[in-house]
């Protein structure tokens, strides 16, 4: 069985030290064409095959130290991709390095990329295109060691239309006309802090920056820019907060990118450039939507530096990061803060645990991915269990204060590696060996299996409920919806926070309120941030008079949506999906 069961890779037989890319970004043809060269370490004598992870991609040559190698792609896997086998024309010892250069092209189809037309960009001028690798898609973008278990430093250039501009999850190192064609323009990245592939992370469009910071700029097209750069003007507080509760900031700069509707995910923690959804803009009325860029922040510790050994292990990435993030909050607004914050948490685990069912394996902290594409096991609960068992353990050991310390050991202890889930309980119990006995009396099997109930401090929820009881006291004097908002102004309030408009029109269709199904329809598909995509053409579709709609407007859209979106809406909706993902 391989050591990680997402990846073809070898990566018991040698590990990538390094990574150059030589990209050509081709928007005709919607493909990335150029090398890889790959710094491999043997970790065994008479080193003479390795695997790497691909999918979709025409490999045209591959030479190892300057000499060519032979090649075989396997047969293509239903969410693994396709192995790539190499052959070197000698062997070496362990210790020693190798350096393979594979020419290749991707597909238009590439699961990590999303090619947008002009018309699908804010501006209408110029094409776009954008990576999301996390899981394992970066295999079709890049032929690799596609696990998290292996850390590489990279350099790149890229080559875009020099209208365009590129950016990546690295530090830029400069721009300069492509020799090859005055019409191109070739960006440069360092990225020399080692990291794992799923971090790798492009984009080349019609964008414009923003100085928030010392160490940070906004980026988006130029649409978004000034409204992105006044939503994120207090990054380099939250930076320096971080700083002070888990140690220095390893990767120098601390970009965020906007991205088009379409991105799938609130934030992504690309080194450098963390992507974020242009639905976290509402026009800094809700500092509680800049929770994702602390919980992006956050991962420059917990997922970035420390990162987990395989998928299976994904909640010491994110339940670290959200146990960060809310000291972030708490440090920043207050306890009573974290503790709302954790509530909402809870609700949305208990909503993953409802969707795959309390006995799935799924809702496990440490399920086995073992034939399981990472995709379908995604949800809440890595997020929210992860953070539930570091808040009791947190109880146990003394308190915040207290626990906090022992993540800054941990990352410490664990920096520029990846860990697996016994690894961070044996330092546990070795961090706190005075408290072993306590740690003895928790229900570890229990917590691996099975949420344990928390009772969170319920000071600002109480506020939100006797809100909420009041609009159904006013409700009932006055009918229709309108009631709820006295003036427009609430109603803009309202609607521009998209966390509080997608609870609504989750809410207005399982009611059944049938004049807000299109209103559901047109959020589902003006964004496509899969956390409220999904959930939308979800309830549409379980709405039984409507699932036709639902199916119907997921069709028409389909061709637009992200390849991962819709993949995964296809699924909910039980539509088969099209043959080549992504278009
Ligand atoms: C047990 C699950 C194991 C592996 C799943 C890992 C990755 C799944 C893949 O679908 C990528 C997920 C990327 C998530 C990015 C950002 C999230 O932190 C936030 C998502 C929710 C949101 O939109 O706010
Ligand atoms: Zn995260």
């Amino acid at each position: 069985m391989s050591a990680d069961p997402c990846s073809f890779s070898s990566i018991n037989s040698c590990l990538t030290k390094h990574l150059n890319l030589c990209l050509n970004v081709d928007f005709t043809k919607r493909v990335l064409k150029g090398r890889a060269t790959l710094t491999l370490e043997a970790l065994e004598d008479r080193f003479s095959v390795l695997t790497l992870d691909t999918r979709d991609l025409k490999i045209i040559s591959v030479s190892a130290n300057g000499q060519e190698a032979s090649f075989t792609l396997g047969s293509k896997h239903s969410f693994k991709g396709t192995p790539l086998e190499i052959r070197l024309p000698f062997d070496i010892s362990r210790g020693q390095h190798v350096i393979v250069e594979v020419k290749y092209e991707t597909s238009p189809s590439a699961t990590a990329l999303q090619w947008l037309t002009p018309e699908q960009t804010a501006g209408k001028k110029y094409p776009y295109l954008f990576s999301q690798c996390q899981a394992h898609h970066c295999r079709s973008m890049v032929p690799c060691q596609d696990s998290p278990s292996v850390k590489h430093t990279y350099y790149a250039q890229v080559s875009v239309p020099k209208d365009l501009v590129a950016v990546m999850s690295a530090v830029r190192d400069g721009h300069e006309m492509d020799p090859q064609d005055s019409e191109r323009i070739v960006y440069r990245f360092r990225q020399p802090v080692p990291m794992p592939s799923y971090l790798i992370a492009i984009v080349a469009g019609a964008l414009e920056s923003r100085e928030i910071g010392p160490r940070s700029r906004v980026w988006s097209e130029k649409e978004f820019v000034h409204q992105a750069a006044s939503e994120f003007s207090e990054t380099e507080q939250m930076l320096q907060t971080a700083e002070k509760l888990a140690g220095p900031y390893v990767w120098g700069q601390y970009d965020i990118l906007v991205l088009p509707p379409s991105f799938p995910y609130g934030g992504m923690e690309n080194p450098c450039l963390t992507f974020a959804t242009p639905t976290l803009l509402c026009l800094n009325l809700y500092s509680c939507l800049h929770q994702v860029i602390a919980h992006e922040i956050s991962h420059s510790w917990t997922g970035n530096l420390v990162t987990n050994k395989t998928w299976e292990h994904f909640w010491l990435n994110e339940g670290h990061t959200v146990y960060l993030e809310r000291m972030i909050g708490r440090s920043m607004e207050s306890e009573q803060f974290r503790q709302f914050k954790a509530m909402g948490g809870w609700k949305d685990l208990q909503d993953s645990v409802n969707t795959f069912g309390p006995n799935s394996p799924l809702t496990n902290l440490v399920p086995s991915l073992q034939d399981v594409d990472p995709d379908d096991a995604f949800s809440s609960v890595p997020y929210e269990k992860g953070f539930a068992l570091l808040y009791h353990l947190e109880e146990l050991m003394g308190g915040p204060e207290v626990f906090m310390e022992f993540v800054k050991s941990y990352i410490q202890m664990f920096a520029y590696s990846s860990v697996t889930t016994d690894q961070w309980k044996n330092y546990l119990f070795t961090y706190f060996k005075d408290k072993v006995d306590i740690l003895n009396k928790v229900d570890w099997n229990a917590w691996m299996y099975t949420p344990c109930v928390i009772m969170y401090d319920t000071t600002l929820a109480d506020a939100c409920i006797a809100l909420s009881q009041k609009w159904i006291k006013v409700r009932s004097v006055v009918t229709g919806p309108e009631c709820l908002f006295s003036d427009t102004d609430n109603i803009f309030f309202f609607y521009m926070n998209s966390e509080i408009r997608f609870r609504w029109l989750r809410l207005c269709v399982r009611s059944k309120w049938e004049e807000m199904v299109p209103v559901a329809l047109k959020m589902a598909t003006e964004q496509g941030r899969l956390k409220f995509t999904r959930p939308l053409f979800r309830e549409v579709y379980t709405f039984e008079k409507y699932r036709e709609e639902a199916v119907r407007v997921f069709l028409a859209h389909r061709a637009a949506m992200h390849p991962v979106t819709a993949g995964l809406v296809a699924k909910a909706l039980k539509v088969e999906q099209s043959q080549s993902t992504g278009v």
